[in-house]
C-alpha cells in the first residue's frame, strides 16, 4: 500500500542512457504500441508510442505531481542524450498519468519507456533508453508491428454509482449551490465491464483514434480514452490550454444541429460553466506566464457526439516551470472538479461514491527539458491487469442544473468508450 503523502518507489536516480534517430516515415503508430500495456499519446496521426519500462516511477498523495516534477528534474540531469532529431517528443520522454485525487489509492506514474517510436509534422524518429543495466532493443524489432488480436465487445454496465444514485447526487448538488456552499461542482459516474483474457488494447485504441482524430487518444498504465481537453503543453517558453466546459447534444440534420450550437452558445447556465473554468486556468497560470491571450469568446467545439463550449489560452513562460509544474499548478481545473476548488473537490468526495482514480486527472508526456503535452483524462477507462474495466464521465453541475440532463450528458460522454468496448 503507497502511503499518501510519499513517492511511493524512490529509487536511486538512474543514470539512462538516450539515444534518438530519424527513420523512414512509420506512416502510423498504432499497430506498432503493445497490445496488451499499450503507451500511446496521438492526434491526427501525429504523436508518440512506447514499449519497455527503462524507469518507472510512482507518486500518491497531495504532493504527488510537485514529487514527480522534482525528481523527474533530477532525472533528466542524470541522463545521457544524443537526440539527432530535436523535436518535442524527441530524446528523454516520460509518459504520465496522475491520480484526479489527493486522497486516491490509485497510483500516479511516470514511466520512461526502454524504446518509444515517434512522428511529428513528416518527421518519424526512434528512441532507444537504457538504464545501465539494461539491454536496448533493436530498432528493426521495434518498427515491427504485430497483428492485430481477436475482436472482442464487452457490456459496460453502472459501477458503484447507479442512474438513480447519480440523479439524486446532481439535486443534492444543486441544493449545496442554492445554499451558497459552492458555486460549481463536477459529478461523474462509473460503468464497469471485464475484458477476456489477452485481449489486444490496440482494437479500443484504434476506435478512439478513427473516431476522435482531433482528440488526445492516450494509453498510459491501463487507462486509455480519447480526450478533446488540453491541460497544458508547454514547448520553446510557450504555454498553450485548451478549456472546454459546457456541453449539448448534436443535432440529427444540419439545421438542428446548426440550431444546437447557437443554443449553447446563447445559454447562459453553459456560459456561467464555463467561465469558472476559464478562470480557474487563467488563475493559475498567472504566477507563471505573461501575455496570456484567450480567444474573445467562447467557441463551438463540435466533437462526432457532442458540442462544447471551447476557449484557448496562449501566454508565454516567465520562469523555469516545467510542464509538470503546470500540472501541479493547474489541477483540478473547474472544468473537473467545480468552484471554488477545494469546496467542490470536498463535496465531490462526499457525493461520489468512488474513487476516481486518474480520470479527469493529467494524462501525456513530459520531455528531459520539461516541456510536454498533458490533457485532461476524460472519456477514459481503466483497464486493469485482471482485466477489470472501469469508465467514468462527468458533467459540471451549477444552479440551473436539472438531473435528468446531466444524466443524458453523461450518455453522450460515455459514448467513445462504448463505441469502443462494447
Ligand atoms: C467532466 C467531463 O467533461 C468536462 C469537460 C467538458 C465539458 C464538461 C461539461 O460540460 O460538463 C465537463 O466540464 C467528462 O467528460 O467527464
Amino acid at each position: 500500500m503507497i502511503s499518501p503523502g510519499t513517492i511511493a518507489q524512490r529509487p536511486r536516480v538512474r543514470h539512462l542512457t538516450v539515444l534518438t534517430h530519424k527513420v523512414d516515415d512509420v506512416r502510423s503508430l498504432l499497430p506498432l504500441a503493445d497490445p496488451h500495456d499499450p503507451l500511446l499519446w496521438l492526434r491526427q496521426g501525429y504523436g508518440l508510442t512506447g514499449f519497455g519500462e527503462a524507469l518507472r516511477l510512482e507518486f500518491s498523495g497531495p504532493t504527488r505531481m510537485r514529487d514527480a516534477a522534482l525528481l523527474w528534474r533530477e532525472v533528466a540531469a542524470a541522463a545521457d542524450v544524443c537526440d539527432e532529431v530535436r523535436m518535442p517528443g524527441t530524446g528523454l520522454v516520460a509518459f504520465g498519468t496522475f491520480a484526479f485525487a489527493d486522497s486516491s489509492s490509485k497510483s500516479s506514474v511516470l514511466i520512461v519507456p526502454r524504446t518509444i517510436i515517434g512522428r511529428r509534422d513528416g518527421t518519424s524518429w526512434v528512441t532507444q533508453i537504457s538504464a545501465s543495466d539494461s539491454e536496448t532493443e533493436p530498432t528493426a524489432s521495434a518498427l515491427r508491428s504485430t497483428p492485430m488480436g481477436d475482436e472482442y465487445r464487452i457490456p459496460l454496465t453502472p459501477g458503484a454509482e447507479s442512474v438513480e444514485g447519480f440523479q439524486a447526487h446532481v439535486a443534492e448538488a444543486v441544493e449545496h449551490i442554492a445554499a451558497g456552499d459552492v458555486d460549481k461542482v463536477v459529478l461523474s459516474r462509473d460503468l464497469t465491464g471485464h475484458l477476456p483474457a489477452g485481449a489486444d488494447l490496440r482494437r479500443v485504441l484504434a476506435d478512439l483514434a478513427l473516431g476522435y482524430p482531433n482528440c488526445w487518444t492516450y494509453a498510459v498504465d491501463g487507462l486509455v480514452g480519447s480526450s478533446p481537453e488540453t491541460l497544458v503543453t508547454v514547448s520553446n517558453g510557450s504555454v498553450t490550454a485548451r478549456v472546454l466546459a459546457g456541453t449539448s447534444s448534436r443535432g440529427r440534420d444540419a439545421a438542428s444541429d446548426h440550431q444546437a450550437a447557437v443554443d449553447l452558445v446563447s445559454s447562459a447556465k453553459d456560459q456561467d460553466e464555463h467561465q469558472f473554468a476559464v478562470q480557474s486556468v487563467l488563475e493559475s497560470l498567472k504566477p507563471h506566464t505573461e501575455h496570456v491571450i484567450t480567444s474573445e469568446m467562447p467557441f463551438t467545439l463540435k466533437l462526432p457526439n457532442l458540442w462544447h463550449l471551447a476557449t484557448d489560452v496562449e501566454g508565454t513562460l516567465t520562469d523555469d516551470a516545467t510542464s509538470l509544474d503546470l500540472i501541479d499548478a493547474m489541477h483540478p481545473t473547474a472544468a473537473v472538479a467545480g468552484a471554488p476548488t477545494a469546496r467542490a473537490v470536498a463535496l465531490i468526495d462526499e457525493l461520489e461514491p468512488f474513487d476516481r482514480g486518474r480520470y479527469a486527472g493529467p494524462v501525456g508526456w513530459v520531455g528531459a527539458d520539461g516541456d510536454g503535452e498533458w490533457a485532461i483524462a476524460l472519456r477514459s477507462a481503466q483497464v486493469e491487469p485482471n482485466g477489470d474495466v472501469t469508465a467514468y464521465a462527468g458533467c459540471g453541475i451549477v444552479a440551473e442544473s436539472v438531473p435528468e440532463k446531466e444524466l443524458a450528458e453523461t450518455r453522450m460522454k460515455f459514448r467513445p468508450i462504448l463505441d469502443a468496448f462494447a
